[in-house]
Protein backbone atom coordinates (compact mmCIF):
# COMPACT_ATOMS: atom_id res chain seq x y z
CA UNK A 1 0.00 0.00 0.00
CA UNK A 2 1.38 3.23 -0.76
CA UNK A 3 0.39 7.06 0.61
CA UNK A 4 0.78 10.58 -0.23
CA UNK A 5 0.69 12.81 2.60
CA UNK A 6 2.04 16.16 0.24
CA UNK A 7 5.81 16.01 1.07
CA UNK A 8 5.36 12.34 2.65
CA UNK A 9 5.59 8.77 1.20
CA UNK A 10 4.04 6.14 3.07
CA UNK A 11 4.58 2.80 2.07
CA UNK A 12 3.13 -0.14 4.21
CA UNK A 13 4.83 -3.27 3.47
CA UNK A 14 3.09 -6.94 4.60
CA UNK A 15 6.17 -7.91 6.60
CA UNK A 16 9.58 -7.15 7.76
CA UNK A 17 11.02 -8.75 4.30
CA UNK A 18 9.38 -7.13 2.49
CA UNK A 19 9.69 -3.66 4.26
CA UNK A 20 13.35 -4.48 3.66
CA UNK A 21 13.41 -5.67 -0.11
CA UNK A 22 11.55 -2.23 -0.13
CA UNK A 23 14.00 0.13 1.31
CA UNK A 24 16.77 -2.25 -0.58
CA UNK A 25 15.16 -1.40 -3.93
CA UNK A 26 15.11 2.38 -3.18
CA UNK A 27 18.81 2.82 -2.49
CA UNK A 28 19.30 0.16 -5.01
CA UNK A 29 17.76 2.41 -7.80
CA UNK A 30 19.51 6.04 -6.41
CA UNK A 31 23.06 3.85 -7.06
CA UNK A 32 22.45 2.60 -10.42
CA UNK A 33 20.79 5.72 -11.46
CA UNK A 34 23.74 7.81 -9.23
CA UNK A 35 26.87 5.79 -8.73
CA UNK A 36 28.54 8.53 -7.01
CA UNK A 37 26.05 9.62 -4.83
CA UNK A 38 26.71 10.37 -1.00
CA UNK A 39 24.27 7.73 0.92
CA UNK A 40 23.69 8.66 4.62
CA UNK A 41 23.26 5.40 6.78
CA UNK A 42 21.90 3.68 9.65
CA UNK A 43 22.77 1.23 12.44
CA UNK A 44 20.12 -0.72 14.53
CA UNK A 45 18.32 -4.32 14.35
CA UNK A 46 15.98 -2.40 11.45
CA UNK A 47 17.82 -1.65 8.44
CA UNK A 48 19.78 -5.46 8.70
CA UNK A 49 17.30 -6.77 6.20
CA UNK A 50 17.78 -4.42 3.87
CA UNK A 51 21.78 -4.33 3.67
CA UNK A 52 21.37 -7.95 3.37
CA UNK A 53 19.11 -7.49 0.44
CA UNK A 54 21.56 -4.99 -0.63
CA UNK A 55 24.68 -7.51 -0.63
CA UNK A 56 22.48 -10.02 -2.64
CA UNK A 57 21.96 -7.44 -5.27
CA UNK A 58 25.66 -6.76 -5.71
CA UNK A 59 26.75 -11.06 -5.56
CA UNK A 60 23.64 -12.05 -7.91
CA UNK A 61 22.78 -8.36 -9.71
CA UNK A 62 26.00 -6.57 -10.08
CA UNK A 63 24.98 -3.62 -7.66
CA UNK A 64 28.32 -1.69 -7.76
CA UNK A 65 29.25 0.14 -4.56
CA UNK A 66 32.80 1.05 -5.56
CA UNK A 67 32.10 5.10 -6.58
CA UNK A 68 30.06 5.49 -3.57
CA UNK A 69 31.00 7.31 -0.71
CA UNK A 70 28.44 6.89 2.44
CA UNK A 71 28.40 8.75 6.06
CA UNK A 72 27.19 6.67 9.27
CA UNK A 73 24.24 8.99 11.57
CA UNK A 74 26.02 7.64 14.78
CA UNK A 75 28.35 5.94 16.90
CA UNK A 76 28.33 5.42 20.37
CA UNK A 77 31.09 6.79 22.67
CA UNK A 78 33.31 5.71 23.89
CA UNK A 79 33.87 2.44 21.71
CA UNK A 80 36.42 1.01 19.73
CA UNK A 81 36.16 -0.33 16.18
CA UNK A 82 36.64 -3.63 17.17
CA UNK A 83 33.99 -3.76 19.94
CA UNK A 84 31.22 -6.28 18.10
CA UNK A 85 28.85 -3.74 19.29
CA UNK A 86 30.30 -0.48 17.50
CA UNK A 87 28.43 0.81 14.60
CA UNK A 88 32.05 0.72 12.62
CA UNK A 89 31.80 -3.05 13.61
CA UNK A 90 27.81 -3.59 12.62
CA UNK A 91 28.30 -1.50 9.11
CA UNK A 92 31.61 -3.83 7.97
CA UNK A 93 29.67 -7.05 9.14
CA UNK A 94 26.39 -6.34 7.64
CA UNK A 95 27.51 -4.36 4.84
CA UNK A 96 31.00 -3.06 3.79
CA UNK A 97 33.23 -6.01 4.52
CA UNK A 98 30.44 -8.03 1.25
CA UNK A 99 30.75 -5.43 -1.09
CA UNK A 100 33.21 -3.37 -3.36
CA UNK A 101 32.83 -0.50 -1.69
CA UNK A 102 35.90 1.86 -1.48
CA UNK A 103 36.45 1.97 2.42
CA UNK A 104 38.05 5.36 2.05
CA UNK A 105 35.10 6.42 0.72
CA UNK A 106 33.37 5.53 3.88
CA UNK A 107 32.53 7.68 7.02
CA UNK A 108 31.53 6.68 10.69
CA UNK A 109 32.05 9.06 13.88
CA UNK A 110 35.39 7.63 15.57
CA UNK A 111 34.08 6.12 18.96
CA UNK A 112 37.27 6.51 20.20
CA UNK A 113 38.10 10.55 18.94
CA UNK A 114 40.05 11.74 21.97
CA UNK A 115 39.35 15.58 20.87
CA UNK A 116 35.13 14.74 20.30
CA UNK A 117 34.79 18.71 19.37
CA UNK A 118 37.39 18.40 16.56
CA UNK A 119 35.78 15.12 15.53
CA UNK A 120 32.01 16.37 15.27
CA UNK A 121 33.59 19.76 13.69
CA UNK A 122 35.38 17.82 11.00
CA UNK A 123 32.72 15.22 10.49
CA UNK A 124 30.20 18.02 9.27
CA UNK A 125 33.13 19.12 7.07
CA UNK A 126 33.52 15.95 5.26
CA UNK A 127 30.19 15.88 4.34
CA UNK A 128 29.77 19.61 3.17
CA UNK A 129 33.21 18.86 1.46
CA UNK A 130 31.45 15.58 -0.45
CA UNK A 131 28.52 17.80 -1.46
CA UNK A 132 25.79 17.27 1.31
CA UNK A 133 24.06 13.76 1.44
CA UNK A 134 21.68 12.63 -1.60
CA UNK A 135 19.85 9.97 0.32
CA UNK A 136 19.70 9.10 3.91
CA UNK A 137 18.34 6.20 5.51
CA UNK A 138 16.97 6.66 9.29
CA UNK A 139 15.54 4.34 11.50
CA UNK A 140 13.29 5.48 14.73
CA UNK A 141 14.29 4.95 18.09
CA UNK A 142 11.05 3.75 20.26
CA UNK A 143 11.51 7.86 21.78
CA UNK A 144 10.82 8.66 18.48
CA UNK A 145 14.83 9.57 18.41
CA UNK A 146 16.43 9.93 14.89
CA UNK A 147 20.51 9.01 14.63
CA UNK A 148 21.12 9.45 18.40
CA UNK A 149 19.12 12.57 18.78
CA UNK A 150 17.19 11.88 22.14
CA UNK A 151 13.90 14.17 22.95
CA UNK A 152 14.57 17.07 24.68
CA UNK A 153 13.00 20.83 25.09
CA UNK A 154 15.92 21.66 22.76
CA UNK A 155 17.39 19.92 19.34
CA UNK A 156 20.86 19.70 18.56
CA UNK A 157 21.99 20.92 14.48
CA UNK A 158 25.31 19.60 14.02
CA UNK A 159 27.13 16.39 14.74
CA UNK A 160 27.64 16.47 18.75
CA UNK A 161 28.08 14.31 21.47
CA UNK A 162 24.89 12.82 23.15
CA UNK A 163 23.84 11.62 26.95
CA UNK A 164 22.28 8.88 25.39
CA UNK A 165 18.06 8.90 27.42
CA UNK A 166 17.44 5.77 29.61
CA UNK A 167 14.72 4.64 27.33
CA UNK A 168 17.42 4.31 24.66
CA UNK A 169 20.19 2.73 26.91
CA UNK A 170 17.09 0.30 27.93
CA UNK A 171 16.40 -0.69 24.54
CA UNK A 172 19.55 -0.77 22.85
CA UNK A 173 20.93 -3.19 25.69
CA UNK A 174 19.20 -6.20 23.71
CA UNK A 175 22.40 -5.95 21.73
CA UNK A 176 24.58 -6.17 24.79
CA UNK A 177 25.35 -8.86 27.49
CA UNK A 178 24.03 -6.06 30.14
CA UNK A 179 22.40 -2.67 30.65
CA UNK A 180 25.91 -1.54 32.33
CA UNK A 181 27.79 -2.45 28.75
CA UNK A 182 25.92 0.24 27.22
CA UNK A 183 27.71 3.39 26.29
CA UNK A 184 26.09 6.14 28.14
CA UNK A 185 27.03 8.70 25.36
CA UNK A 186 27.12 8.64 21.53
CA UNK A 187 28.24 10.63 18.57
CA UNK A 188 25.21 11.81 16.11
CA UNK A 189 24.44 14.17 13.05
CA UNK A 190 22.41 17.35 14.38
CA UNK A 191 18.91 17.28 13.07
CA UNK A 192 20.05 19.87 10.49
CA UNK A 193 22.62 17.73 9.38
CA UNK A 194 19.88 14.95 8.67
CA UNK A 195 17.27 17.28 7.21
CA UNK A 196 20.15 19.09 4.65
CA UNK A 197 20.09 15.60 3.15
CA UNK A 198 18.32 15.71 -0.04
CA UNK A 199 15.89 12.34 0.37
CA UNK A 200 15.41 11.09 3.84
CA UNK A 201 14.11 7.41 3.70
CA UNK A 202 12.98 6.20 6.98
CA UNK A 203 12.38 2.61 8.09
CA UNK A 204 10.50 1.18 10.79
CA UNK A 205 9.51 -1.93 11.53
CA UNK A 206 7.04 -4.23 14.80
CA UNK A 207 4.24 -2.81 16.56
CA UNK A 208 6.67 -1.03 19.36
CA UNK A 209 7.06 1.44 16.99
CA UNK A 210 2.97 1.23 16.04
CA UNK A 211 2.58 4.88 18.37
CA UNK A 212 6.07 6.69 17.81
CA UNK A 213 5.07 6.19 13.60
CA UNK A 214 1.93 7.34 14.30
CA UNK A 215 3.18 10.51 16.47
CA UNK A 216 5.85 11.42 14.04
CA UNK A 217 3.84 11.40 11.03
CA UNK A 218 0.29 12.96 12.28
CA UNK A 219 1.58 14.15 15.57
CA UNK A 220 2.55 17.98 16.35
CA UNK A 221 5.92 19.06 15.09
CA UNK A 222 8.28 18.55 18.26
CA UNK A 223 11.34 17.97 20.05
CA UNK A 224 9.75 15.46 22.23
CA UNK A 225 9.81 13.44 19.14
CA UNK A 226 12.78 14.75 17.05
CA UNK A 227 11.65 12.51 14.06
CA UNK A 228 8.18 14.53 13.80
CA UNK A 229 10.65 17.37 12.03
CA UNK A 230 10.76 14.83 9.35
CA UNK A 231 7.33 16.86 8.35
CA UNK A 232 9.04 19.66 7.51
CA UNK A 233 11.31 17.77 5.27
CA UNK A 234 10.51 18.29 1.37
CA UNK A 235 11.17 14.90 0.24
CA UNK A 236 10.35 11.98 2.68
CA UNK A 237 10.08 8.18 2.27
CA UNK A 238 8.81 6.14 5.16
CA UNK A 239 8.74 2.64 4.74
CA UNK A 240 6.44 0.83 7.41
CA UNK A 241 5.95 -2.87 8.12
CA UNK A 242 2.01 -3.69 8.79
CA UNK A 243 2.99 -4.07 12.49
CA UNK A 244 4.81 -0.37 12.59
CA UNK A 245 2.17 1.37 10.90
CA UNK A 246 -0.91 -0.40 12.91
CA UNK A 247 -1.89 2.87 14.41
CA UNK A 248 -0.96 5.11 11.77
CA UNK A 249 -3.32 3.22 9.46
CA UNK A 250 -6.40 3.92 10.32
CA UNK A 251 -5.85 7.67 10.20
CA UNK A 252 -5.21 7.81 6.57
CA UNK A 253 -8.12 5.28 5.46
N1 LIG B 1 21.11 5.08 17.00
C1 LIG B 1 20.28 4.03 16.49
C2 LIG B 1 19.26 4.62 15.57
O1 LIG B 1 19.91 5.16 14.42
C3 LIG B 1 18.25 3.54 15.25
O2 LIG B 1 17.42 3.97 14.24
C4 LIG B 1 17.42 3.25 16.47
C5 LIG B 1 16.45 2.10 16.32
O3 LIG B 1 17.07 0.88 16.48
P1 LIG B 1 16.37 -0.50 16.09
O4 LIG B 1 16.30 -0.51 14.60
O5 LIG B 1 17.29 -1.55 16.62
O6 LIG B 1 15.02 -0.49 16.71
O7 LIG B 1 18.20 3.17 17.61
C6 LIG B 1 19.61 3.15 17.57
O8 LIG B 1 19.94 3.49 18.84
Amino acid sequence: MKFNLGNLRIYIESNYEEMSKKAAYILSSQIRLYPQSVIGLATGGTPVGMYKELVRMHKEEDLDFSELTTFNLDEYYPISKDNPQSYYYYMMDNLFSHVNIDINRVHIPNGMAEDVKEECKNYEKMIRNAGGVSLQILGIGPNGHIGFNEPDTKLEPYTHLVELDEKTIEANSRYFNSMEEVPKQALSMGVKTIMSAKKLVLLASGKNKAEVIKEAIMGGITPEIPASFLQLHPDVTFILDAEAASQLLPLLK
